[in-house]
């Protein structure tokens, strides 16, 4: 089945139920987990991902284009992530912190090429040797995505990614990348405790566990 599926995912720390999703994600289609802070919405992510601290355990199926990639590591899985204190690497370019999402296959010309076209998809034409330092917020979080999409992955999961900037750039962004992601027809997971973010991403809204409210 395409899309991104999650079986019965549970995930808990000691007695403490903080996880418990059943549910697939269409290609193309944002699921909103919305909940309160430490209602395990950025737990639920990090099991999606494979990347659970110590002390929590998981059960469940992980499941992506029919693919089960619940005992691959993280970057085997092929799910991008950008989260809300996603930074640029400083002493990198805004090309060169591109080419860090680009697969490592795609060499030489092939690569500047592949830059240059998502700088310009980001509207950033000419930035590739800018200094992230000099971006705007809203630039930044452009080039974060696309240093994100340019891996390829096959579902893309948000962690309150707008969650830093101001109330216009914030709409703007969220709908960049709402679009950009309904366009490669990517299954979105995003996480949030903003009823205007899941309101923007018109989707169903789900609580990390069923007890968690939204
Ligand atoms: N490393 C950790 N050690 C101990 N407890 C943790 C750890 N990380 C998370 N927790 C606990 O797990 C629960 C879920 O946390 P999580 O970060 O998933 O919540 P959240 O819904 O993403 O919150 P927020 O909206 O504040 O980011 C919380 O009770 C939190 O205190």
């Amino acid at each position: 089945m395409k899309g991104l599926t999650l079986d019965r995912l549970r995930v808990t720390r000691g007695d403490t139920p903080l996880v418990a999703l059943d549910l697939t994600v269409a290609p193309g289609e944002v699921v909103t987990i919305m909940g309160p802070s430490g209602s395990g919405k950025s737990t639920a992510l990090a099991a999606i991902i494979g990347r659970l601290g110590q002390g929590f355990r998981a059960s469940g199926r992980i499941l992506l284009d029919g693919r089960d990639v619940t005992d691959l590591p993280t970057r085997a899985r092929r799910i991008g992530i950008l989260f809300q204190d996603d930074v640029l690497f400083p002493h990198l370019s805004v090309g060169g912190n591109l080419g860090f999402g680009l697969p490592s296959s795609v060499r030489g010309p092939a690569r500047r090429a592949r830059i240059e076209e998502a700088l310009a998809q980001a509207d950033l034409a000419g930035f590739a040797d800018r200094d992230p330092a000099t971006l705007s917020g809203g630039q930044r979080a452009r080039v974060a995505l696309m240093r994100t999409l340019l891996a390829e992955p096959a579902a893309l999961l948000l962690d309150e990614p707008f969650g830093r900037l101001d109330v216009d750039l914030r709409a703007q962004i969220r709908s960049f990348v709402l679009d950009r992601a309904r366009r490669e027809g990517l299954p979105v997971i995003l996480v949030s405790h903003d009823p205007e973010d899941a309101a923007a991403a018109g989707g169903r809204i789900v609580a990390p566990r069923p007890s968690a409210g939204t």
